[in-house]
């Protein structure tokens, strides 16, 4: 079963070239900071471009069950907020679906305010761990009841009376480090996150951009972010620029498919999203920058991808990976096509993620006659160079969008192609996956069931 209905079997066959321009949709994780933030502050948030994808949608949805009005308006997402410290209670269950993002910085968001609700997901969201984001919270004063290990379903108490929270992120993660940045809102005082690695930072330029004052400051411990609490939000017109993460998968299929040449435009660079099109360039990708120009305080360029039939096996640097922490499973895809092997440290992290990925990006690769090597946080595959990747096989896309993705990619490129059991979870951030790469000469379907 894929997340919203009966499994959806798609095949990616040897395709190319591909060529084109391919309009990716929105950033997934600027469009749930974009509806969080619009129903915290007071009067009406325009926003253009969001990613209309079901994790999104279901942040949407979420917004309007804590009281803020949430409804589109012909290409405008309107969102009317009921300020800071103005949640209501929600009378029925949240359901985040597949999504990380949407439930833990909702958590956040409540736990300053004197409510309860209850949280629950797809059988991927609760399975992952949250006591990441509801032990911060109870440094806050915020309750938290959920299932063994900390899974979803879980019930969150909201402090009655927020105390500001200094807090060190045990593992580097933009969620949680947004979820103790959006409860430290309503929290008197000063909020203090500091992370030893630098995460996304969505959450603080967006913060700033609706009125809230923060502060943020590299040390040698690390990126140092102190917000003052109690702010009052200004609603904002924001275009949500599109998405590094799903721009991704054309790029890749363009570098590893035959005579390909696509053109990805207005893609954002924000350093702390752009580290897979730098791991790109260093294994010999035709990958250029054009047009690189500033648009709403964020780097953003059109991204050329061409055919590249030389890359080469590389290590990536551990410090990395939280620029391209999405990436990992596509890179694999692509490593097997490079001469010799691509050495991917420092990833624990992909193993609580929709899916564990590097079990499931090892376990697809294998069976598609590729050799992965693994270890707790690390892993490494051994490319086989242009003209010898076999594949056919059928590989499980675990509830997992960028599992389902990275193999029809790998597919494109296969003398054989590439299967995958269920396709649906592609709709949670990308959703025009299919017609886009089809659009572009990608032989890439659902099987007829
Ligand atoms: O804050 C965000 O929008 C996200 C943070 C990352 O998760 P972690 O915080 O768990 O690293 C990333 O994997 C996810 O797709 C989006
Ligand atoms: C990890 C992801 O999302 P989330 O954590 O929001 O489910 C992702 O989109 O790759």
């Amino acid at each position: 079963m894929s997340a919203h209905g009966p499994a959806i079997p798609m095949i990616a066959r040897k395709s190319g070239p591909l060529n084109g321009t391919a309009e990716v949709p929105g950033d997934k994780s600027i469009s749930h900071r974009a509806l969080i933030l619009g129903a915290l502050s007071v009067g009406e948030t325009r926003v253009t471009g969001l990613l209309e994808g079901q994790d999104v949608l279901d942040t949407g949805r979420a917004m309007r069950a804590f009281g803020a009005e949430v409804f589109r308006d012909g290409a405008t997402w309107v969102v009317h907020g009921v300020g800071v410290g103005g949640f209501m209670e929600p009378d029925q269950v949240i359901d985040c679906g597949n999504s990380g993002t949407g439930v833990r910085l909702i958590m956040g968001a409540m736990a300053t305010s004197p409510i309860a609700a209850t949280f629950t997901g797809d059988a991927s969201l609760n399975s992952r761990p949250m006591a990441r984001v509801t032990d911060p919270l109870a440094l806050f004063g915020a309750q938290a009841m959920g299932r063994t290990g900390g899974r979803l379903p879980m019930t969150i108490r909201g402090a009655e009376r927020p105390l500001p929270v200094r807090y060190e992120t045990p593992v580097p993660s933009a969620q949680v480090k947004s979820a103790v940045l959006l409860a430290g809102l309503n929290a008197p005082g000063e909020t203090v996150v500091l992370e030893a690695e630098a995460t996304r930072d969505h959450s603080e330029r967006m913060l700033v951009g609706f009125g809230a004052e923060v502060d943020v400051e590299d040390t040698p411990q690390g990126r140092l972010i102190t917000l003052q609490g109690r702010p009052e939000l200004h609603p904002q017109t924001i275009a949500v620029p599109r998405d590094p993460s799903s721009a991704a998968f054309p790029v890749c299929a363009a570098i590893i498919t035959e005579g390909s040449d696509v053109l990805v435009p207005n893609i954002g660079l924000n350093p702390t999203r752009a580290g897979l099109f730098t791991t790109l360039r260093e294994m010999g990708a035709d990958l250029t920058y054009e047009n690189e120009r500033e648009e709403g305080g964020e780097p953003v360029a059109d991204l050329r991808a061409r055919f590249s039939p030389d890359l080469k096996g590389i290590e990536v640097p551990a410090e990395r990976a939280a620029s391209m922490i999405d990436e990992y499973p596509v890179l694999s895809a692509v490593a097997a096509y490079a001469e010799g092997a691509t050495y991917m440290p420092g990833v624990k992290e992909l193993r609580v993620k929709e899916s564990d990925r590097i079990d499931a990006m090892a376990e697809g690769l294998r069976a598609n006659g590729i050799e992965v090597d693994e270890g707790e946080d690390w892993w490494r595959v051994h490319g086989r160079g242009f003209g010898d990747v076999t594949g056919g096989a059928t590989v499980a896309s675990r509830l997992d969008h960028r599992i389902a993705m990275s193999f029809l990619v790998f597919g494109m490129a296969a003398e054989k192609g590439c299967r995958v059991d269920d396709g649906g979870p592609i709709a949670t951030s990308f959703p025009i996956f299919e017609p886009l790469m089809t659009a572009l000469g990608a032989t890439v379907e659902r099987e007829a069931t």
